[in-house]
């Protein structure tokens, strides 16, 4: 394949050891083309995240690639962010204390540059965005017609018929600015949404992480010096001995989305009170007797099932071979 048949791909991360293993297996991915990296606040702060984006391009050995930062705030500017520091430890890569990378971002911000890639090349980019909305939602803000210049948004949010992870009712990346993701699930862009309901069926067991440990892989070798804390949260948080792999799925169904199937409906965002998060999915096939907030809003697609074992094996895969 020439490269330019490939995907464009635009990650937009929080890193964090999920994103860190995402961004490693889509840099190993030859079906798509990493063009860039946006980043943004989750796991970590906005600027602990363009710090990680820029070490792992480092550790990879990829810095050809740009890094654009994203907001320090939510779509409304509110700075009470919630950080998941007892996810991914304080630095958001287990805690390792990593030298602070050589590079630097772009003079460029994250809105700006998804904006400029989606007009350099309309219709091929993918954006993969595995944090909260803010950076997408910010760039339609800044071009209303980003949506339809923009390939696909494969996002990794919400819990769909499922409890949240923040809380009963919210998923982490759409509790984490929900003005935003409301604004990028009603934008008429083409987006594919995987939620927990999906990453939760995909894991990394202590016998997968045994197999990594024992391979040369630069990826795997890196990964698993940062895999405990994640490890020791999921023991902690959910009893098992295993880890969910949430961005490392919604990565690979950008770059195959026959890993999974999905239903096609709207979906809305509630932005307040005790259930803020909660992502809701209206299958449009009820008329109903009134206009409601989902009444004539473009659909998206929402992940339902997924092929957990070809995916874990892909990650394996090309973790290992690196
Ligand atoms: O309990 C949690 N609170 C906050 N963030 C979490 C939690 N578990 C996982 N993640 C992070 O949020 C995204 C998936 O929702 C993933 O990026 C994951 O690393």
């Amino acid at each position: 394949m020439g490269e330019d048949e490939r995907n464009k791909v635009v990650i937009d991360t929080d890193p964090g050891i999920d994103d860190a293993m995402a961004i490693f297996v889509a840099l190993n991915s030859p079906e798509i083309e990493v063009i860039g990296l946006t980043t943004i606040y989750g796991n970590v702060y906005t600027t602990l995240a363009t710090r990680n984006a820029l070490h792992l391009l480092e550790i990879a050995g990829r810095t050809d690639i740009p890094v654009a930062e994203g907001s320090h705030v939510t779509i409304t500017k509110g700075t009470k962010l919630r950080i998941a520091d007892f996810v991914h430890g304080a630095d958001g890569l287990g805690n390792l204390n990593f030298p602070p990378p050589k590079g630097k971002p772009i003079d460029q911000s994250a809105a700006a540059f998804l904006v400029e890639q989606a007009n350099l090349y309309p219709g091929k980019v993918t954006v993969v965005a595995l944090g909260p909305l803010t950076n997408v939602a910010l760039a339609i803000e800044l071009d209303p017609a980003f949506p339809k210049k923009i390939g696909q948004i494969v996002l990794l949010g919400g819990a769909f018929s499922v409890n949240g992870n923040v809380n009963p009712a919210a998923e982490a990346n759409i509790f984490g600015d929900p003005d935003a993701a409301d604004i990028v699930f009603t934008s008429g862009a083409d987006i594919l949404a995987v939620g927990i309901n999906v990453t939760h069926q995909v894991v990394l067991t202590e016998a997968d992480r045994n197999k990594l440990a024992l391979s040369k892989g630069k990826y795997a070798q890196y990964l698993c010096k940062i895999l405990g804390i994640y490890f020791s949260y999921h023991r902690e948080a959910y009893s098992t001995q295993a880890v969910y792999l949430h961005d490392p799925t919604a990565l690979l169904a950008a770059v195959n989305p026959s890993l999974l199937t999905y239903i096609e409906g709207v979906v809305r965002v509630q932005t307040s009170g005790i259930t803020r998060g909660l992502t809701i999915f209206d299958n449009t096939k009820k008329r109903y007797g009134e206009i409601t907030g989902w009444s004539n809003k473009p659909t998206v697609k929402v992940a339902v099932t997924v092929n957990a074992p070809a995916i874990v094996e892909l990650v394996m895969d090309r973790l290992m071979n690196s």
